[in-house]
């Protein structure tokens, strides 16, 4: 990164990545009754994203990143430098926080030039810097705003730049597009995906928010109560959950169980047929569009995934309706509002759910 705040523009000649840079770290920290212990890697260029479910541990695992909590046990390295002991002001980590804290009282090209002050930059030099940051940006034109002046996503833009602008060779952010409404995150998510796509350093953001991870990571990992369940790219995550949370943030149907060639069975519940040929524990997993619903046993189905249900739910989704049903099997099913109702669908009512082998798809747990 040069003074300006440019990036990749000498980049010609670029330095042989050497083994250690990017980020490795074992992340300690016990918190009264709550300990996280994550192993974390990334590569320079790389973007991972922390996801999980209220209080797994992800703002635990950022804070420990940034220094704001003291790591109990583990180790943190960044481009082979431990960090530990680091206070965090020395850090060459640059944080966006989830509702971007930008001082209300400067100016956005003062906000984003109070990073490289901090760090040591003379006035014009950080105002320079900041104003290069701000132009990438597309905020040329805002830099003398206050804060209360800037729309949702141009905020969330000036933060990314106070971020940057100190030349982070770590990036965290956290939640960065929870503070916005539906319509502005559609475009933020595609600004930030850009910007982050051009950052060379190691980035981590954190979120619940499964779309915001696929779109902007190259890697997910998985956090429920302060462990690591599953870790790869988004891809495969959405294809192969591994926990009940991951199949639910996926929208699948997800059941263990143990395979003999095409049959899985599912511990003391039914079996399920399936197009692979497996043997042992697996998990199979199928989408709630694939299940067909029927008031009565479907007569002459070939069906063999056909189990008798009982609706304990329905949920609209836009023109979907989601059912929830228990019985011989636990599952979601997805039928349109046309379907629901000449079914007379009704929590109670009882249903022959159907799937068909094609539909699922089985890999080794
Ligand atoms: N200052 C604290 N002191 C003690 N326990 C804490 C503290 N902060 C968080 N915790 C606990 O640590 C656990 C993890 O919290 P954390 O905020 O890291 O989860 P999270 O995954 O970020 O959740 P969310 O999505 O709700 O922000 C929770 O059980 C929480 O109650």
């Amino acid at each position: 990164m040069t003074d300006t705040g440019e990036r990749k523009t000498a980049m010609d000649a670029p330095e042989a990545p050497r083994p250690e840079d990017g980020l490795d770290a074992r992340l300690v920290v016990d918190r009264d009754t709550f300990r996280l212990d994550v192993a974390l890697t990334a590569a320079p260029g790389e973007v991972v994203a922390l996801l999980g479910p209220n209080g797994a541990g992800k703002t635990t695992a950022l804070r420990a990143l940034a220094g704001l909590v003291p790591l109990s046990g583990g180790h943190l390295r960044l481009d082979g430098a431990e960090l530990d002991r680091t206070p965090p002001e020395s850090r060459p980590v640059g944080v966006v926080f989830q509702d971007y804290l930008l001082f209300p009282h400067l100016t956005a090209l003062d906000n984003v030039a109070f990073g490289p002050r901090c760090r040591g930059a003379r006035k014009a030099e950080a105002r320079a810097r900041a104003a290069a940051w701000l132009d990438r940006m597309g905020l040329a034109g805002h830099a003398g705003a206050k804060p209360r002046r800037l729309s949702g996503g141009q905020a969330q833009r000036v933060a990314l730049a106070r971020a940057l602008a100190t030349g982070p060779r770590l990036l965290l952010l956290d939640e960065p597009l929870a503070a916005l409404d539906a319509r502005t995150r559609l475009e933020v998510r595609a600004q930030l995906r850009r910007h982050l796509a051009e950052f060379e350093a190691v980035a981590v953001l954190v979120t619940h928010d499964p779309l915001d991870a696929m779109v902007l990571a190259d890697r997910l990992v998985v956090i429920e109560d302060g462990a690591v369940v599953q870790e790869g790219g988004p891809a495969d995550i959405a294809r192969r959950p591994r926990t009940d949370y991951i199949a639910q943030l996926v929208g699948l149907n997800l059941y263990r169980g143990r395979a003999e060639g095409h049959t899985v069975r599912l511990g003391t519940g039914p079996a399920i047929t399936t197009t692979e040929d497996l043997a042992g524990p697996v998990f199979v997993a199928f989408p709630p569009s694939a299940v067909t619903l029927y008031g009565a046993r479907p007569a002459g189905s070939s069906a063999r995934n056909l189990w008798r249900c009982e609706v304990a739910g329905l949920e609209s989704h836009g023109d979907q309706i989601r059912v929830d049903l228990t019985g011989e099997l636990a599952l979601a099913a997805d039928l349109t509002t046309v379907a629901a109702a000449e079914l007379g669908l009704h929590p109670g009512a009882p249903v022959w759910a159907a799937v068909k082998a094609t539909q699922t798809h089985a890999y080794p747990a």
